[in-house]
């Protein structure tokens, strides 16, 4: 039992050492600093992967970190309890970053120890994870709680939020929420705490977060905000990525809740373009100019520039939006394409505004597809501004005026008729 297997290749970067959240309760996560593409979200501040264990009679691991960092979680599991005294691994989320090195775990634990889970992770741990299905699992049932000695521990099933296994566990003994993806930012950093880092910048990665990952499951996530309202006292939220969350609670817990009743929407307008030789651009900036005129707040974006991380995170807490594409074979610009399509899956446009505009040279396509795209985002087109080849006066007066239509509908004002 000594001896550590590794069936994947593992980053003894241990420099870290396993931290004590509160009594009894250790971050034995890792830190990944120079990860820049997590499945295609733009992580440009790294991020960490937070997995816990509690030293109980019962010694119990809470979730895992990705399969590469193995070793360093098993060392800093080590470095609080030997392996062979533990009791209980349980699994909240199936996810590769937070699953992957359970089978190593479980590899180096008596065969006896259980993962605990619901049936929907036992499905997916053993389908992602196939050596899985040699190990034992203690699957539990809606309100079923698990006792590992001073705590008993209970469960949330929060459905969809983001994957169907997902769940938060809870400790009333600690009034910890272990969340998790649900909290958490892409954050690497040697701090462990929200107030070591600074709240206003983890609480903006958490937007961006829930804009880029969850916000396409808004009524489950009201869901499982209302259920962890009615469980006990929430101390410290310890999330699945970034900081662990003790000197926020409330504020957080808010922020989701401003997610989900749309109260984050804010009176701004996010303008997405992309140009190959610029008209396209010039348009995009006079409807800038329009909506900033009447004293909206304006992001404009350039698609190929910006990327779909930021789009997504700006779209989100938008009121209001406008899409801008030349025209390209009879359609889109490949990058707008790709991050309208984005947008559409998050549901981040829908009961939204929008203006499309876009250059053309000969047909004008890349507005029409943009359109239909717009409208399968449940967004109300209020405007199509063509343009031939290069604006003229006129092109970019009309795009300033829809730039102050946009405005006046972010800033929660009528139209009226004749705009
Ligand atoms: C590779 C390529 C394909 C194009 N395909 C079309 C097309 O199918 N239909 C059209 O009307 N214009 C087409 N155009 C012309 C552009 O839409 C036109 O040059 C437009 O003014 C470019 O706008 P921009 O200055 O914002 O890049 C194409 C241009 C390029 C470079």
């Amino acid at each position: 039992m000594s001896k550590i297997e590794f069936t994947g290749s593992e980053v003894l970067t241990a420099h870290l050492p396993a931290v004590e959240v509160k009594k009894d309760v250790y971050w034995v996560g890792s830190v990944h600093e120079d990860i820049r593409s997590f499945h295609g979200y733009e992580t440009r501040d790294g991020t960490s992967y937070n997995a816990y264990f509690i030293k109980d009679e019962f010694p119990t691991v809470i979730d895992s970190v990705k399969r590469e960092f193995a070793g360093e979680f098993i060392e800093r599991i080590k470095s609080v309890c030997p392996l062979s005294e533990i009791k209980y691994v349980i699994s909240n989320h199936a996810e590769y970053d937070h699953a992957s090195a359970i089978p190593i775990l479980m590899k180096n634990l008596d065969p006896e120890v259980p993962i605990v889970t619901n049936k929907k992770g036992q499905d997916a741990l053993v389908r992602n994870y196939p050596s899985l299905a040699d190990c034992k699992f203690l699957i539990l049932k809606p309100k079923e709680t698990l006792t590992i000695g001073k705590r008993t521990l209970s469960f949330l099933a929060t459905p969809l939020v983001h994957w169907p296994e997902s769940q938060f566990t809870y400790s009333e003994y600690d009034e910890i929420l272990f969340s998790m993806d649900v909290f958490g930012q892409h954050i690497a950093s040697g701090k462990r705490f929200d107030d070591e880092y600074g709240w206003e910048r983890v609480k903006e990665s958490a937007i961006e977060y829930y804009a880029n990952i969850v916000a396409c499951y808004r009524l489950q996530t009201a869901r499982a905000l209302k259920l962890t309202a009615k469980l006990g006292k929430i101390d410290m939220i310890c999330c699945a990525h970034g900081l662990i969350i003790r000197s926020h609670v409330d504020e957080m817990i808010k922020l989701y809740q401003s997610f989900t009743d749309g109260s984050i929407y804010r009176p701004k307008v996010t303008v997405v373009y992309d140009t190959f030789y610029h008209s396209t651009e010039a348009m995009a900036r006079a409807i800038q100019e329009g909506a900033q005129s009447i004293g909206a707040e304006v992001m404009r974006i350039k698609a190929s520039v910006g990327g779909t991380t930021q789009v997504a995170r700006h779209c989100f807490d938008s009121k209001a939006t406008a899409w801008g594409s030349p025209t390209l074979n009879s359609g889109m610009h490949t990058e707008v394409a790709g991050v309208l399509h984005y947008a559409k899956g998050l549901k981040i446009l829908e009961k939204k505004p929008s203006v499309s505009f876009g250059s053309y040279g000969w047909t004008p396509g890349g507005t029409k597809v943009m359109v239909q795209e717009l409208e399968s985002c449940k967004s109300d087109v209020i405007e199509t501004i063509d343009c031939n080849w290069r604006p003229t006066e006129e092109i970019l007066k009309r795009c300033f005026d829809a730039g102050i239509k946009l405005g006046k509908l972010a800033l929660g004002q009528e139209l009226k008729d004749e705009e």
